[in-house]
């Protein structure tokens, strides 16, 4: 083996030992099984589902790797703002239906009701946790479908901050289509997010498919690109916008918006009157506001 190779092959080993990637805006991207991870502008963090030959279908890995690789965004100071979006042909086809089948069908191998019912709550418990790992990021997630988002897609893009689409892509809530009443989201999100249970409901009992100019017109996205480069090339620069403002003041915002959105008003403001106590103190204020009033660019401290 000659010396650059062995160099290179060296390089590749060790990245893969510390999980680290070489890209160019942070040491500090791991990557996944099922998950691909990238960091394309400073501070702002690409998330792709990375399953394309099976339609990024949801499988017992993919579950388990959202909760890691959002819970590590949370915590990366490096990180500022999430795209979220799918490669291959379609953002995702759902739950992958033979691992689905082949995981409920070990619940049957067990004889007695109580402990079939407790590892399926087990299970549900887990998927449910993938999804909600969005929510929990505290940095914001832009979610990008083209194509299909079908099923559990529908619960994943619900749990993102933004939904952004292209002009060919659908969503569906499939689940009853199935068999099941949808467990990991989409009915508890899906009618606050578009602000109409009768729309909402329509959708879950029909499993319809709902194009993308509909999706816009009901709010389940902010805007519709005519393709998904185009879409990501957009989204990238509404994320460099939001990483370019005060950590502190973004990430707050979606703790508090996260927070306020199910429970009653009083209680959203004792929430956000609590953290801003200390928050208010942050060098961040100042900043923003030496940067507003001189219209230049403020450098806020990792978050
Ligand atoms: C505790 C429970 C937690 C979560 C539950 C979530 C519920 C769900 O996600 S419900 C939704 C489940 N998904 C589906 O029902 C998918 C339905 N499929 C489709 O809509 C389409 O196949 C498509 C994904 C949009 C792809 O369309 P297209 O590009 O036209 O390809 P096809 O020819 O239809 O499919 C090719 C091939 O892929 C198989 N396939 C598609 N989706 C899945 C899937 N989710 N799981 C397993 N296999 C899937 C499809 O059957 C075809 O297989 P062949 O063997 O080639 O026929």
């Amino acid at each position: 083996m000659c010396s650059l190779t062995k160099t290179l092959t060296y390089l590749r080993y060790s990245n893969r030992v510390l999980g680290l990637s070489p890209r160019l805006y942070s040491s500090n991207t791991p990557q996944y099984e099922t998950l691909a991870v990238s960091v394309p502008k400073k501070y702002v963090y690409h998330v792709e589902l990375n399953r394309p030959k099976n339609f990024n279908t949801f499988t017992p890995t993919m579950w388990k790797e959202l909760v890691t690789c959002f819970s590590a965004l949370s915590d990366n100071p490096e990180c500022r703002v999430v795209i979220l979006s799918g490669q291959g042909k379609h953002f995702t086809g759902g739950i992958d239906l033979n691992g689905f089948v082949e995981s409920a069908s070990k619940a049957h191998e067990l004889s007695d009701v109580a402990r079939k019912a407790r590892f399926l709550y087990k299970m549900i418990g887990q998927y449910q946790d993938g999804i909600t790992a969005l929510e929990n990021c505290v940095k914001p997630v832009l979610a990008v479908v083209h194509s299909a988002c079908v099923g559990a897609g529908v619960d994943l893009i619900t749990a993102a901050d933004v939904r952004y689409c292209t002009e060919e892509a659908w969503f569906q809530v499939k689940e009853v289509d199935v068999g099941l009443a949808a467990d990991v989201g989409t009915l508890q999100r899906l009618p606050k997010v578009i602000g109409s249970t009768s729309i909402a409901r329509e959708l879950c009992f029909t499993a319809r498919k709902l194009p993308a100019k509909e999706a816009l017109e009901i709010g389940l996205v902010s805007k519709v690109f005519p393709d998904r480069d185009s879409a990501i090339q957009q989204v990238l620069e509404v994320a460099q916008s939001i990483a370019s403002k005060s950590p502190v003041a973004v990430q707050v915002t979606k703790q508090s918006l996260i927070y306020s959105q199910s429970r009653p008003t009083p209680e959203g403001l004792e929430h956000i009157r609590v953290m801003n106590q200390t928050m208010l103190q942050s060098d961040d204020l100042t900043k923003s506001a030496i940067s507003q009033a001189t219209k230049t660019e403020a450098e806020f401290d990792d978050l």
